[in-house]
C-alpha cells in the first residue's frame, strides 16, 4: 500500500501547490536541549523559539553554537535530550517508526556538500525520496519532471552528478528535498560550498520557491549576508543558548547581545574598527570631542542628517566611519561622526531633532582631539 503524501502533492502529477497561509507557527519548539554522551556540556541549552509558516528563519552562530544540532533535532536526526519540537502539529521530538517517517515527509533538508548519490543520474536522486514514499512509478516521472523544471534543470535530467556544477548539484539537492512536498525546507549552510554569484542564485531560487509555494525555509548559516539578504526573522545562537531572536531588520539594526553585534561586524558598521575605537575615551577629556553613532532605518535614512548637523545646528561633523545596507528589503545605516559640538547645547538640540526624524541617535564616547588629528595625518 502507497503510504500517503500531502494530497495537493499528488494531484495531476503536479509536484507543489501553495501552502495556504496560517498565522499559527509551523514550528513550536520549547525547552529544547541536547547533550551528546561525549561532550562536556549541552550543545543546546533550553531553546524555545516559533517560526510562522511561509518565514524564512535564519539561525546564525559561531561554529559549534548549536546550530546544525537544532535543525537536526527538527526532522528528528538527532533526538532531543529534552523539550518539545512540533512541526505542522506533528511533535517530532516523540514520533518513532512509521509516524515520524510520515511526519518527516514534511520536512525536506538541503545539505553544505549535497549529498547526492554519485552512481545515480539527477532524476534518479529526485526520485529517491518518491521510491522510499511509494509513490507509483507512472507518477514519478512527471514529478520529477515538474520539480527539475522547478530549479532550472529540465535538461540534466539523465546527467550524474560529477558533471555538474555545485550550484547544480544544490539545485538536484532542493529538487530532491522538495519531492514530498514538504511544508519545511531545512537548509544546513547550504550556500557555504558556492562562489558568491552562485551563493546569490540558490538563495534567489529559494526565496522563489518561498514565495511562490508558501513554503518556510530554515536556513543554518555561518554567513551574516546570507541572513540579511533573506531571511525574515533570525535566531542568533551562542554555545547552545537563544541569545537573540526577532525581524532580521531589527536585530541588524539593534543588535544586544556582544555575539550578534561581532557577527554584524561586516554587514552593519555597528562597531568601529579597533584603530579608530582606540582613539575615544569614554569620559570627556579637556581636548576632546563628542562621538555620535546614528542608526537610520526606513525612510529616515534619505533624509540629509549631516547637512542638518551643519546647516541646522551649526555643528562641524567629522565622518568616522559608516555604510548603509540594504536588510530585508529596506535601507540600514549606521554612521558614526565627531560632533565637534563647542559645548553649547547645540549637540542636545540636535540629538532631539534626529530622535524627532526617528532616527536611533547617541552618544558613544569622546574623540581625543590630538589622536584623530594623528589618524588623519594632521600636526601632532
Ligand atoms: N554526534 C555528535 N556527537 C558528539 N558531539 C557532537 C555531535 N554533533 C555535534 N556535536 C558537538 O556539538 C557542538 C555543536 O555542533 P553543531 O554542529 O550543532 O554546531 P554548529 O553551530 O552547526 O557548528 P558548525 O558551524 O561548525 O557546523 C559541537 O561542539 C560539536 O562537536
Amino acid at each position: 500500500m502507497n503510504a500517503p503524501l500531502p494530497s495537493e502533492s499528488l494531484a495531476a502529477g503536479l509536484p507543489l501547490a501553495p501552502h495556504p497561509p496560517v498565522s499559527e507557527p509551523v514550528i513550536r519548539i520549547e525547552g529544547l536541549s541536547k547533550t551528546f554522551s561525549d561532550a562536556a556540556g549541552p550543545v543546546l541549552d533550553d531553546v524555545s523559539l516559533q517560526i510562522a509558516r511561509g518565514d524564512i528563519y535564519g539561525v546564525i552562530g559561531r561554529s559549534g553554537a548549536g546550530k546544525s544540532t537544532l535543525v537536526r533535532c527538527i526532522n528528528r536526526l538527532e533526538r532531543p535530550s529534552g523539550g518539545r519540537v512540533v512541526v505542522s502539529g506533528h511533535e517530532t521530538s516523540r514520533l518513532e517508526g512509521r509516524a515520524l517517517r510520515t511526519a518527516r515527509r514534511d520536512i525536506g533538508m538541503i545539505f553544505q556538500h549535497f549529498n547526492l548519490l554519485s552512481s545515480r543520474t539527477v532524476a534518479g536522486n529526485v526520485a529517491l525520496p518518491l521510491e522510499v514514499a511509494r509513490v507509483p512509478k507512472a507518477e514519478r516521472g512527471p514529478r520529477i519532471a515538474a520539480l527539475l523544471e522547478l530549479v532550472g534543470l529540465a535538461d540534466k535530467a539523465q546527467a550524474y552528478p560529477s558533471e555538474l556544477s555545485g550550484g547544480q548539484k544544490q539545485r538536484v539537492g532542493i529538487a530532491r528535498a522538495l519531492a514530498t512536498a514538504p511544508s519545511v525546507l531545512l537548509c544546513d549552510e547550504a550556500t557555504s560550498a558556492l562562489d558568491p554569484e552562485t551563493t546569490q542564485q540558490i538563495l534567489a531560487l529559494l526565496r522563489d520557491i518561498n514565495r511562490r509555494l508558501g513554503l518556510t525555509v530554515v536556513l543554518v548559516t555561518h554567513e551574516m549576508e546570507v541572513v540579511r539578504d533573506i531571511a525574515s526573522h533570525v535566531a542568533v545562537l551562542e554555545r547552545g543558548r537563544l541569545v537573540e531572536e526577532g525581524a532580521t531588520f531589527d536585530v541588524l539594526a539593534f543588535p544586544k547581545s556582544p555575539v550578534a553585534r561581532s557577527f554584524l561586524a561586516g554587514i552593519v558598521a555597528h562597531e568601529l574598527p579597533p584603530e579608530i575605537q582606540a582613539t575615544l575615551s569614554p569620559e570627556p577629556q579637556a581636548d576632546s570631542d563628542p562621538v555620535i553613532r546614528i542608526v537610520f532605518t526606513g525612510a529616515a535614512a534619505n533624509e540629509p542628517i549631516v547637512a542638518d548637523l551643519v546647516g541646522r545646528f551649526g555643528l562641524r561633523p567629522n565622518i568616522l566611519h559608516g555604510r548603509i545596507d540594504q536588510v530585508a528589503g529596506r535601507p540600514l545605516g549606521v554612521l558614526t561622526l565627531v560632533a565637534g559640538d563647542g559645548g553649547d547645547g547645540r549637540l542636545a538640540a540636535a540629538l532631539a531633532h534626529l530622535a524627532r526624524l526617528g532616527l536611533h541617535a547617541e552618544v558613544i564616547g569622546h574623540a581625543l582631539r590630538p589622536a584623530l588629528a594623528r589618524r588623519h595625518g594632521g600636526p601632532r
